[in-house]
């Protein structure tokens, strides 16, 4: 427990990328407080935050570990780099669709 506190801490004091990601979640909560989401949608809206910040976390890892066991270029880190960027990208593209469907009605 001690370890993955310390390991949460490090993602969101050091990652440039979770560091925006913790201020943009801590704003759609803001936001959520002020257009008084239902329990359903605070719900959605805490997992699509909690999941984007956790692969991101991953994928800060990969690229970590990739580094770590080949420095140098090599095709396959790149690959294997861009596999795990897809994968946040995968969810970043979810989120913004959930944001769309929760707020617009609420804005509109
Ligand atoms: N050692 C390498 N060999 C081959 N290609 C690489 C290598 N390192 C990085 N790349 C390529 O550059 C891209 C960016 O890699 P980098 O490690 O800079 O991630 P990043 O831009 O810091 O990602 P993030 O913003 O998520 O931290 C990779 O997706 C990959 O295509």
């Amino acid at each position: 427990m001690g370890y993955a506190f310390k390991g949460a801490y490090l993602l969101i004091t050091t990652e440039a990328s979770l560091k925006v990601q913790f201020v943009l979640g801590i704003i759609m909560t803001l936001a959520g407080l002020y257009f008084g989401l239902s329990s359903i949608e605070w719900c959605i809206q805490t997992l699509v935050i909690a999941l984007i910040m956790a692969i991101e976390g991953i994928n800060t890892a990969v690229e970590e570990m990739a580094d770590f066991i080949h420095p140098e270029y090599h095709p396959k880190i790149g690959l294997i780099k861009d596999l795990a960027a897809g994968a946040v990208f995968i969810v970043a593209i979810a989120a913004i669709a959930i944001g769309f469907i929760i707020y617009i009605p609420k804005i509109f």
